[in-house]
């Protein structure tokens, strides 16, 4: 997400000491066994001991001088629920974007670990306090848009556009990577972006893994642009 462009724009001290700071917040979560994991009688190799530790369980004994635990800004264990991980993680981060601070919220790890099933929830929950934050917002108004690229092969398409044609990152000493002839559209508001990302969800590549039968086989880069207006 980018943050607000517009010339009355003021951040407070709070907001602004939080951007010098550029915090990045790492959370772990991981995904309860699916339907096949438990039939051929997996056991979950991770474990949450508390809200900020995750301890691999199966270390050999011959390897035992590894490290098994691991800590990060927080952990949640495979009953957590995505709202969970919005609200402690993400929701502060998304709506600071509305305050002129530049975020980025993302998700990493092998297939069929749950990146998909995690950001499009988050991303339901970001949208719907996005719009309720702007609604109440009686001194200033906002515009925003919206643009969405697919990287798969090495190569970026636009998925706004039903073209498949593969555009060029360019580079610009201003703003730094671009990506030339990218659509951006005017959102008129929270359900026309809905209809835009299930728009963008069609146009996806997907396939199947061995893990993961609609692997999504591409990573995707959804992008909010708030304007004061
Ligand atoms: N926290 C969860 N609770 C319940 N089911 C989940 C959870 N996380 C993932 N799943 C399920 O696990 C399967 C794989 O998840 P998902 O497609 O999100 O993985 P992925 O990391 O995006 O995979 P790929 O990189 O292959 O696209 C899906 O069927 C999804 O519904």
């Amino acid at each position: 997400m980018e943050s607000i462009s517009g010339d009355e724009f003021e951040i407070s001290d709070e907001q602004d000491s939080t951007a010098q700071e550029e915090k990045i917040f790492v959370t772990v979560r991981v995904r309860p066994l699916n339907g096949k994991e438990i039939a051929k009688g997996d056991a979950s190799d991770w474990e949450c001991v508390n809200n900020t530790t995750i301890i691999f369980k199966n270390n050999p004994s011959e390897r035992s001088t590894y490290p098994n635990a691991y800590t990060f800004d927080r952990v949640y264990g495979c009953d957590s629920s995505t709202k969970e991980v919005y609200e402690e993680g993400v929701k502060g981060i998304a709506l600071s974007v509305l305050n002129g601070i530049n975020s980025s919220i993302f998700a990493y790890g092998q297939t069929s670990s749950g990146k998909t099933y995690t950001m499009s929830g988050i991303t339901e929950y970001a949208i719907a306090d996005i719009y309720d934050y702007i609604s109440r917002q009686n001194d200033r108004e906002f515009a925003l848009k919206f643009s969405a690229i697919e990287i798969y092969n090495e190569c970026v398409r636009d998925l706004l556009s039903h073209d498949g044609a593969q555009l060029r990152l360019l580079d610009d000493p201003e703003k730094g990577v671009v990506v030339e002839k990218l659509t951006e559209a005017n959102l008129r508001d929270c359900n026309h972006l809905k209809e835009l990302i299930s728009a963008c969800e069609a146009e996806r590549q997907t396939g199947e893994t061995t893990l993961n039968e609609m692997s999504s086989r591409s990573h995707q880069i959804l992008r909010l642009v708030p304007i004061l207006i």
